[in-house]
């Protein structure tokens, strides 16, 4: 196969920041999506609803000209976030999610939940709404291995959160396990996951072997060869319980060359050709479509994008970095290496 045209795919986990740096990523996101699911995790946090339609002026305004390129809002949730501000987010039509971050689990979480039982006003009238709660899914207790944080978050938090909220739609974000690929699994239909291109064809070998590479440092942090082959074989299984997320998390170079580097890859320049190399290795590309276009507005009760995009088998080769905000670059993930496809246009 030389070429695959697919519906227009959207991504429903993505960091756009703000400022200079929105303008520096949006057009890499809006030459790929229709849509995107925009993370609330800025300095100070996207918590009310009148931040969330503020911050989408300000990305509708970054877009490239012409572009249909369309963010789907969401809201941060705290200890403090009140049924009110869900319901107003809600009628909004515009906020479509509420993001969980535990507290401290990773960039910009410091204003997270402390304990999820502090949120069930608010949880109770996103269940009652049908408005998805997506989950950053790591506990944050010292003494849990980073290797097992998302594994532990499933026992000790998702599962009782689940079953007190039994309507409650959850989105697993970035799942990186076999543990969580089966949770999702042997779920409810209210219970999805988004899975990462980076997570689909990295473990953690690539990150450490041969040098320390911190293009690879994310979170959750890349794990064991088995789950990585466990995300594949969820992917391209065709169960619509997983769709497409690439969690591209961009920080300017010196951010993440650095002897504290932040975490997450910057992916959205290639997005869709990161997929379609994973899904090509266990030849199931004509799997990449319900992944990539139509599970995640399924399951979000949105329309399916209208237009295609084409890729072609085409090497062509990432660029070793890209400008990004006040004159700082950013590495986009496998700069400087081979792509075997394209997308057109
Ligand atoms: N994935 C990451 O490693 N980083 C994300 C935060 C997140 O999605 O957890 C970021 O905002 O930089
Ligand atoms: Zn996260
Ligand atoms: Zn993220």
């Amino acid at each position: 196969m030389n070429a695959i045209t697919l519906t227009r795919p959207d991504d429903w986990h993505l960091h756009l920041r703000d400022g200079t740096a929105l303008q520096a990523v949006v057009p890499a996101s809006a030459r790929q999506m229709g849509r995107a699911i925009i993370m609330p995790n800025l300095k100070p946090p996207v918590t009310t609803t009148r931040q969330a339609l503020a911050y989408r002026e300000r990305i509708l305004a970054a877009r490239p000209e012409g572009s249909a390129f369309e963010p789907l809002m969401t809201l941060y949730l705290t200890d403090n976030t009140s049924a009110e501000e869900i319901e107003r987010a809600h009628a909004s039509g515009l906020v479509h999610a509420v993001k969980l971050y535990p507290a401290g689990a990773t960039t910009n979480s410091d204003s997270g939940v402390t304990d999820t039982a502090r949120c069930d006003a608010a949880i109770a009238a996103m269940a009652r709404l049908g408005m998805p709660l997506l989950v950053h899914g790591e506990v944050t207790d010292g003494e849990i291995d980073i290797f097992d944080r998302e594994a532990v978050f499933i026992e000790r938090v998702l599962k009782p959160l689940v079953e007190r909220h039994p309507d409650l739609k959850v989105v697993c974000e970035h799942i990186t396990t076999a543990d969580a690929a089966r949770f999702v699994s042997e779920a409810p239909n209210t219970i999805a996951a988004t899975i990462t291109a980076h997570h689909l064809l990295f473990n953690r070998n690539h990150m450490l072997v041969g040098g320390i590479r911190p293009h690879y440092y994310c979170l959750p942090i890349l794990k064991r060869e088995r789950h990585r082959e466990a995300l594949l074989a969820a992917a391209t299984s065709g169960s619509p319980k997983f769709f497409l997320g690439t969690d591209s998390a961009p920080h300017a170079r010196g951010d993440k060359e650095s002897a504290c580097g932040c975490a997450g890859a910057y992916t959205a320049p290639a997005a869709i050709e990161l997929y379609a190399t994973a899904f090509e290795q266990v030849d199931a590309l004509d799997r990449l479509e319900g992944f990539a276009s139509h599970f995640g507005p399924d399951f979000y009760g949105l329309p399916r994008n209208r237009d295609n995009v084409t890729l072609v088998r085409e090497p062509w080769e990432l660029p070793a970095s890209l400008p990004y905000a006040d004159g700082q670059r950013i590495v986009p993930l496998l700069a400087g290496e081979s792509l075997a496809w394209r997308l057109r246009g």
